[in-house]
């Protein structure tokens, strides 16, 4: 993943608002990097925009080798689906859907995917998370803890070469936070999955091979070690 001076700017009539300004950024695929800064630092909005969900922005960004700004919807859509999975601050699950409903959707929208495979691969998944025994419930029933890693399960559906999180260990006691970065180590060691992290917290910023830090739109340029 590049950027080359990306800026977004949001327009919000008189009070017009630079998320982000001029980033030059680079992440290497296998990489673990944690992004840090203020609230209202552009944290969101960066990975909104190198996910491809926002397409507002200046400059240019290049995901697996291709410029998002000359892909159709409808290819970055599908490349969306295929390769990055996204872990967002709230969530957003479908909550008149079971837990397992919820993990098995990403599917949904690939008319190749194996629905039984991809049942198989959400019961695993929610095993790993600690789910195994609420896959019939749905979201309500469930802690904002739990939702999270409901989320992070979904995201991992497809097996994405890229995960984008928001905040993923945010609303998690430390139990439950620990065993989140445990599994993102792993995905990260064994399976060279790429992540891109947005966090405030220490434990999570440790685990990551590399911490960008931003600051009003723009990225620290001194790079610092966890
Ligand atoms: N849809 C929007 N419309 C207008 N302004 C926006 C919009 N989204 C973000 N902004 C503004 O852009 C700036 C960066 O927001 P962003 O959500 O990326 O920050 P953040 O670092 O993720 O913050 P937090 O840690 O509080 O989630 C802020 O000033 C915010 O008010």
């Amino acid at each position: 993943m590049r950027t080359r001076a990306l800026t977004r700017v949001h327009d919000g009539g008189r009070d017009t608002r630079r998320a982000l300004a001029d980033v030059d950024l680079v992440v290497e695929e296998g990489e673990f990097v944690c992004v840090l800064g203020p609230s209202g630092s552009g944290k969101s909005t960066l990975l909104a925009v190198i996910g491809g969900l926002d397409r507002g922005y200046e400059g240019q960004v290049e995901l697996f080798g291709e410029d998002l700004g000359r892909m159709s919807d409808a290819a970055l859509a599908r490349l969306r689906g295929e390769r990055i999975g996204f872990v967002f601050q709230h969530f957003h699950l479908l909550h008149h859907l079971t837990v397992i409903e919820n993990v098995t959707t990403p599917a949904l929208f690939d008319p190749r995917a194996d629905e039984e495979a991809s049942r198989s691969r959400a019961t695993k998944l929610l095993e790993r998370l600690g789910l195994a025994d609420r896959a019939f419930d749905t979201p309500a029933e469930l802690s904002g803890g739990q939702r999270q890693r409901v989320a992070i399960a979904r995201a991992l559906l497809r097996e994405p070469r890229l995960l984008l999180c928001d905040e993923p260990t945010g609303n998690l006691d430390a139990e439950t936070g620990a065993r989140i970065i445990e599994l993102f180590e792993e995905l990260h060691r064994e399976e060279r999955l790429t992540i891109v992290a947005v966090t405030h917290e220490e434990r999570l910023a440790r685990a990551a091979t590399r911490i960008l830090r931003l600051h009003e739109g723009r990225v620290d340029t001194k790079e610092h070690a966890p």
